[in-house]
């Protein structure tokens, strides 16, 4: 009795669930009965091809795009006849976002609390720019800015009206490693205070930081889960070819059967296939080289997403 309740609380919490979502443009099915849930807290990464339906999904999630079918709630509101609200309540950073180059930080986020109406306003903009570390640069104007604090700064602006939900599109896109990390460590920071978060992106860094992904192509979703248990479910197996002679084998070993891709990192391929064994026979003849070093290993979040990429294609051609 007690397992159902709890069972059932857990379920009322979600704070996006919906089912069977769908979006068509003219003949075009852009996400095809998107069916998901985001837990409290989470950081559910969503990640797919470019124009494979990670906006529009966004977009139908949080309130500002009515799905063609399907049905849902984001922060226990209907995504239908209560987007109203679902806008008011949730953080949305869009790919471009607009930030004022001619006015400075502080200027940027009490112009953003003005046009909201917010109440609190200078006690606001206080709280976003130390959460964010941005109050060092509040004079600065927001066009000198480097591409990793325009984001920040963008981030800062999205959390002034203390949403419970994120929704990042392509956050850090363009931006280099040192500051996607700083701004990472910031949504975990976000996260373990129980805002949830919904982040779309290519990279597999970010993605490996996530606690749940969904993986969309030509509109569906592919798969679903932690990182560990995507790697795990791909069915998946890969060797790595490390030295100096590895890379020259890299077209030899893309015409085998048995080999599904060969993916080059500087000296090391990575050589995969969904059959262990015949991968392992195929590869026979090639361990014993000189000078190159085979390993056995488990597939990267990488290796997986690119199957999945290559098998979609096959699939919806
Ligand atoms: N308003 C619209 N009218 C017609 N087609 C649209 C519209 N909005 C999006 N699309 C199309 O729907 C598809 C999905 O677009 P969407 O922006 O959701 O993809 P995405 O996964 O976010 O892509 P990216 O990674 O490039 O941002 C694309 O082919 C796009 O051209």
């Amino acid at each position: 009795m007690e397992l159902i309740s709890a069972t059932k609380a857990g379920q009322m919490a979600a704070v996006i669930d919906v089912a069977g979502l769908t979006k068509r443009y003219g003949e075009r099915t852009v996400v095809d009965g998107l069916t998901m849930r985001v837990e409290p807290g989470q950081i559910f990464g969503f990640l797919g091809p470019n124009g494979s339906g990670k906006t529009t999904s966004i977009r139908m999630m949080c309130g500002l795009l009515t799905p063609d079918s399907g049905s849902g709630q984001t922060l226990g509101y209907d995504i239908v006849s209560d987007s109203a609200a679902i806008k008011r309540q949730v953080g949305y950073m869009t790919q471009r976002f607009g930030l004022y180059e001619d006015l400075s930080l502080r200027e940027n986020l009490d112009f953003v609390a003005r046009v909201y109406g917010m109440d609190r306003r200078r006690e606001r903009v206080e709280a976003a720019l130390e959460r964010l570390g941005l109050a060092a640069r509040q004079h600065q104007l927001a066009g000198k800015l480097s591409g990793g604090w325009k984001q920040r700064l963008a981030l800062a602006a999205c959390m002034l009206h203390e949403p419970r939900l994120l929704l990042l599109d392509e956050p850090t896109a363009g931006v280099d490693p040192k500051a996607r990390r700083d701004f990472w460590d910031e949504i975990h920071r976000l996260s373990d205070q129980g805002v949830t978060v919904l982040v779309s992106t290519h990279y597999m860094d970010e993605a490996e930081r996530c606690h749940q992904l969904g993986y969309i192509a030509y509109g569906r979703l592919l798969a679903l889960g932690r990182p560990d248990e995507l790697i795990e479910r791909s069915g998946l197996s890969t060797w790595t070819a490390e030295g100096a002679s590895a890379a020259g084998l890299a077209e030899r070993l893309e015409q085998t059967e048995g080999i599904e891709m060969v993916t080059r990192f500087g000296n090391t391929l990575h050589i995969s296939g969904t059959d262990a064994e015949r991968l392992e026979a195929v590869l026979q003849p090639y361990l014993s080289l000189p000078n190159t070093h085979w390993r056995a290993e488990s597939p990267s979040l990488e290796d997986v997403f690119i199957h999945l990429m290559r098998q979609s294609a096959d699939n919806f051609g």
